[in-house]
């Protein structure tokens, strides 16, 4: 069977593309902490003072030095001098001494002189103004030392580094309560098709709505990325270049679906080539679903013509449209996706050469994963609404058999 196109291996198309662009300038803007979470880091973050920032208890109990409870035991207490009670929030204004011990509660600040605390399990109050200590402590023992968790200057947080909630809450451990993100690369989204009507409209037959604009915005912010919605084209050559000029004017990136494949409405590439140069670098990836994907760079920026069937569309922008963003928010590569281990619940057919991304749902068994392959067509959007991974085929397998152990990366 003839072969329109030439078909790349996904991971060398993705190399093509990627080096065929400028080095991106990461825009850097400063942003509420609180407002952080999935932004990645435009500089490295250095700590301005030590964490924690005074020796504290990780118990509720007795501040002491740890000789005063040398050779404790049920049969033979120690019996401290109890001098104080630490306060919450405030430095104490006593000290510890040999044979003395303070009531400390969890958090609270190690008096001078105390190097470790006794839990309060461990003790008795035998008389006012004393304490029996049935155990041994060894200095530093339930104790968090000053600048454990960071030292003052140290780098808490390198460069493109996408913020999660621990991290969060550091910076505002710290008292850092803004940080500098990487400003969103902006993505221009163009449908086209001329049966593609807003899915706010009543369809017509032969009419559809847009789906792709909607699901490829919303992946694009997934990744950290800005989406803005360049409407639907008709499929006229003028019309495309008219808004692909537009959206490579405005935008850091451009995002067109539909019109990728062979047929003589397909414009994608045609247009691509002649809006800047190099123009289309891979048309035709070896890959399923997506084989018609068109990656491109027009004087600088990223362009990608993604198939308009929509479970293609969302499969390769995936493969393509999320390390880009990466790669345009300075993002450290090679972190991996999430993934879950599964055993295959049915065989899998694939053509031998080609690398499948198959929609799968995930059961709990009692051994762990089963992912069950759904059967799906690349127009069909639910059938990829409703899974839960894709398990990748790799190109060199000519399927894969069942209980075969994969490794299904969440959606
Ligand atoms: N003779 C051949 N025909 C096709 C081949 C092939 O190799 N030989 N490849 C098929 C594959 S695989 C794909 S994928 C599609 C690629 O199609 P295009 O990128 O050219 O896109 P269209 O033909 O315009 O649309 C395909 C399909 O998707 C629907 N669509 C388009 N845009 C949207 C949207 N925004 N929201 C929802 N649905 C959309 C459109 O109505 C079509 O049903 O080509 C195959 N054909
Ligand atoms: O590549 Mo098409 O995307 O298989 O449906």
């Amino acid at each position: 069977m003839p072969e329109f196109l030439e078909l790349m291996p996904p991971q060398e198309a993705l190399a093509v593309w990627l080096r065929a662009m400028p080095e991106p300038r990461v825009g850097v803007e400063r942003i509420p902490s609180a407002q952080a979470l999935g932004r990645v880091t435009a500089e490295a973050v250095r700590s301005p003072e030590a964490l924690p920032g005074f020796a504290r208890s990780t118990v509720d109990g007795y501040a002491v030095q740890a000789r005063s409870t040398h050779g404790a035991s049920d049969t033979l207490p120690a019996y401290l001098e109890l001098v104080g009670e630490v306060p919450m929030g405030a430095a104490p204004g006593f000290a510890v001494g040999l044979g003395q011990a303070a009531v400390i509660h969890t958090g609270g600040m190690l008096p001078q002189g105390a190097d470790s605390v006794v839990m309060l399990e461990l003790t008795q109050t035998a008389r006012a103004g004393e304490i029996e200590i049935f155990k041994a402590v060894a200095a530093g023992e339930n104790v968090l030392k000053a600048g454990e968790d960071v030292g003052i200057g140290e780098e808490v947080l390198g460069r493109g580094v996408r913020l999660d909630a621990a991290a969060i809450g550091g910076l505002m451990a710290l008292g850092l309560t803004e940080v500098a993100a990487a400003r969103k690369p902006l993505a221009a989204v163009l449908s086209s098709g001329d049966e593609v009507v807003p899915p706010d409209r009543a369809v017509r037959p032969g009419q559809v709505r847009d789906v792709n604009s909607y699901a490829l915005a919303a992946l694009v912010e997934s990744c950290g990325g800005e989406a803005r919605l360049y409407g639907i084209v008709p499929d006229r050559a003028e019309a495309l270049r008219a808004a692909l000029r537009r959206a490579l004017d405005e935008a850091d990136f451009v995002v067109i679906t539909a019109g990728s494949s062979a047929s003589a409405r397909d414009l994608t590439a045609a247009v691509i080539r002649e809006s800047g140069a190099p123009g289309v670098l891979v048309h035709g990836v070896n890959v399923r679903p997506g084989k018609p994907t068109i990656l491109g760079v027009c004087d600088g920026k990223p362009v990608v013509g993604l198939p308009g069937n929509p479970v293609s569309a969302l499969v390769i922008a995936r493969l393509f449209v999320r390390p880009l963003v990466a790669r345009l928010l300075g993002a450290v590569p090679g972190k991996p996706q999430a993934a879950v281990p599964a055993r295959l619940s049915l065989n899998l057919a694939s053509q031998a050469g080609r690398e499948d991304w198959v929609p799968v749902r995930l059961r709990r068994e009692a051994q762990g994963w089963a992912a069950e392959p759904i059967f799906y067509k690349s127009n069909l959007i639910f059938s990829l609404a409703h899974a839960d991974g894709l398990v990748c085929i790799p190109p060199d397998a000519t399927g894969l058999e069942v209980g075969a152990a994969v490794e299904v990366v969440l959606l």
